[in-house]
């Protein structure tokens, strides 16, 4: 029987973490939760991603954006974008919810996780770098504008320690550490990647129990690069990866391609083919447009919209640079502000990845055609390897002669 009033509740401030938010959402929806999905969004959010959101949460609620602008002790955290993780206080105004989970729009449920309605607020996971704190990626709580106001009043006094959501969620609810066992969820709520290096034997024990994955730290499942022939993920330059976090990776990637990418792809206009003269430039090949491939680019510019000069240079663009923008960005009102352009858009942006026909964008239409030739030339190898040759036709001796010489000439 579905829950009405009762929401598993994430955030988004911009396209990127969209991508996240809808993997999230349908892992919910495939472990068949009775709760609603709610989704607080800000106006840097596109319009088609809006659209892909209404599909897959019951609530799409937009929210103003809420930035600590705390550069001091975000350095100190080396993740100088998450001060608008401020935003996710807004949570407490979802008021026609008696009851709610939020959980950070990097995380992936296994199963079934509606137990977690049965604990109180403010209920979380040890956080695995400090864990007399609380994590602040799953937390239960309970809306109440009473708690949202005391909130903001104790984020304009006391500040965050940490410069983001965690730091100031910590001290205000500060009884957790100690105060009531049951609002201590299990770590299996709430299993960060990174804590896989650091106890690995716990991870071999208690791991195949994990019912909530959290890609925590910088490096998030959407910039990673994702073959979906050999359905394996690899690093690039700015991420590495571990093998006890590849399947977890292979399956945000899997929920991704098969449920998420055909719903991007029917809210996309206008086709890319009639953009691309506009913008002039020759580089771009078919399988050099996915944003997503790029982790500079979607680390650092950290924004629905990149302007062209920020995608030009976003591959050195310090994290500082990065808030100057997005203060820019934030002191237009919002008539002015360019609208959010859409994944789409992005996936044709000017930047020169390091790609091969191997691996094909998870967004951009042009993608596909490197896909389709490379499943014909992957067919080709099949029949060859399972004595299918044609040796009267294509395999003839003489056109196999004339490959090597052109080759060896
Ligand atoms: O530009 C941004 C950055 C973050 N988020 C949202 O805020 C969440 C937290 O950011 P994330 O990048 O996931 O942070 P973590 O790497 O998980 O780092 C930790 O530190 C953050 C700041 O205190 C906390 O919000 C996290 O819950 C905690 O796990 C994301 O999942 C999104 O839901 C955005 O919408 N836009
Ligand atoms: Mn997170």
């Amino acid at each position: 029987m579905p829950v009405t009033d009762q929401a598993f509740v994430t955030l988004a401030t911009n396209d990127f973490y969209c991508h996240g938010a809808l993997v999230l959402g349908q892992s919910l929806r495939n472990h068949k939760t009775s709760r609603r999905l709610a989704i607080l969004i800000t106006p840097q959010v596109s319009r088609e991603m809006r659209a892909a959101l209404r599909t897959i949460f019951d609530s799409v609620v937009d929210v103003k954006e809420i930035d600590s602008n705390d550069l001091v002790h975000l350095t100190l955290l080396k993740r100088l974008e998450l001060g608008v993780t401020f935003t996710k206080l807004h949570c407490w105004t979802l008021t026609q919810y008696s009851k709610c989970v939020f959980m950070d729009a990097d995380t992936l449920v296994l199963c079934n996780v509606d137990e977690l309605f049965e604990r109180q607020e403010l209920s979380a996971a040890p956080d695995s770098g400090w864990p007399d704190c609380f994590n602040s990626g799953v937390f239960v709580f309970q809306p109440s504008l009473k708690t949202f106001k005391h909130l903001l009043q104790f984020a304009s006094e006391h500040g965050s320690f940490d410069g983001g959501d965690q730091g100031l969620l910590n001290s205000f609810f500060s009884s957790w550490a100690t105060k009531d066992i049951n609002k201590h969820l299990p770590f299996i709520y709430n299993l960060s990647t990174s804590t896989v290096y650091t106890y690995a034997p716990a991870f071999q024990h208690f791991g195949k129990d994990t019912k909530v994955i959290h890609f925590l730290g910088p490096a998030k499942p959407w910039n990673y690069n994702y073959n979906p022939q050999t359905r394996t993920v690899t690093s690039n330059d700015s991420t590495s990866v571990s093998e006890n976090q590849l399947p977890f990776l292979e399956l945000w990637w899997i929920t991704y391609r098969s449920s998420i990418l055909p719903l991007l792809e029917k809210f996309q206009e206008p086709p890319i083919q009639q953009k691309e003269p506009e913008r002039n430039n020759d580089e771009l090949t078919s399988e050099s447009k996915n944003p997503l491939f790029n982790n500079s680019l979607t680390a650092s510019t950290n924004s629905g919209y990149i302007s062209e000069s920020v995608v030009n240079t976003s591959c050195e663009l310090s994290a500082k640079n990065n808030i100057a923008i997005k203060k820019d960005e934030c002191s237009l009102e919002s008539d002015n502000v360019e609208p959010s352009k859409s994944f789409m858009e992005l996936s044709v942006q000017p930047v020169l990845l390091q790609t091969t026909n191997e691996f094909v964008s998870p967004v951009a239409e042009g993608t596909i055609q490197p896909e389709a030739k490379e499943s014909s030339a992957e067919n080709e190898r099949r029949k060859w390897e399972d004595g299918h040759i044609d040796y009267l036709g294509k395999d003839a001796f003489e056109n196999i002669k004339k490959k090597l010489d052109a080759f060896l000439l």
